[in-house]
């Protein structure tokens, strides 16, 4: 599917546009169902976007927010991305949202993916709005090269839900929603920051396997078109 490359002067320029464009479709989605639902990425990039759409007035008690992907880790642990959107968006107007953790205790990482699928099934489909980042070996959500089950989750045929995944450079095992999950939102974001990213992003662009920069998958095989965000 198409992308469309939105560059910005600066983050933080960056961070107020988003949050602005994100407000926006998860209020439209708000007035046509009722409800609205978001799965955001964790990562060092998101901070100053989150910050910003947390002070945005719309019906945030409509709004199920989620995540991307996630580190087999209980959201006390400085590595959890639930930590990390606990402090930055589930704040200020934002604090009335739902919020569906992917990490689950349970005795594994794969029983703890089983639970995430369960519980994340009655968010309903597709996402309104999916943010997503990209690392610099290619990985987005926890699509790594080299990853256990890559093939799998990059699959187009594997039904929606949340698997684990492992990885060298990954950390901890990972639980990260599938491709079919993610890739057909009616907001689809790719939001990078920096030029070492956007060198990345047009290598990811050229010819080249997926399974060697997973990024590939959605910027060549998604159904819906992806919004490039970017700032130096
Ligand atoms: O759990 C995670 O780490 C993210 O979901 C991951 O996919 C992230 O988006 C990229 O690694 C980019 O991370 P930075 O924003 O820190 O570069």
């Amino acid at each position: 599917m198409a992308s469309t490359l939105h560059s910005f002067a600066s983050p933080a320029d960056l961070a107020g546009s988003l949050a602005d464009k994100v407000a926006d479709t998860l209020s439209a989605a708000i007035a046509a169902r009722g409800a609205a639902s978001i799965a955001v990425s964790g990562g060092s990039t998101p901070k100053a976007f989150f910050q910003a759409l947390s002070t945005r007035d719309i019906a945030w008690d409509k709004v199920t927010i989620t995540l991307v992907d996630e580190r087999f880790v209980p959201a006390d642990n400085t590595r959890s991305n639930h930590l990390l959107v606990d402090a930055n968006l589930l704040q200020d107007k934002a604090k009335a949202a739902r919020f569906v953790p992917l990490y689950q205790p349970a005795a594994s990482v794969e029983e703890a993916a089983r639970l995430a699928t369960e519980k994340s099934a009655e968010i309903g489909i597709p996402f309104d709005v999916v943010i997503l980042g990209m690392g610099g070996d290619g990985h987005t959500a926890s699509f790594f090269p080299g990853g256990s089950n890559l093939a799998e989750a990059l699959d187009a045929s594997t039904p929606r839900g949340v698997i684990t995944m492992e990885a060298e450079g990954a950390g901890e095992p990972r639980l990260t929603f599938t491709f079919s999950s993610l890739q057909d939102a009616a907001l689809l974001v790719l939001h990078i920051e920096g030029e070492g990213k956007k060198d990345v992003l047009a290598k990811a662009e050229g010819s080249g396997d997926e399974a060697d920069m997973p990024i590939r998958a959605v910027l060549r095989r998604a159904t819906s078109p992806v919004e490039i965000y970017w700032a130096p």
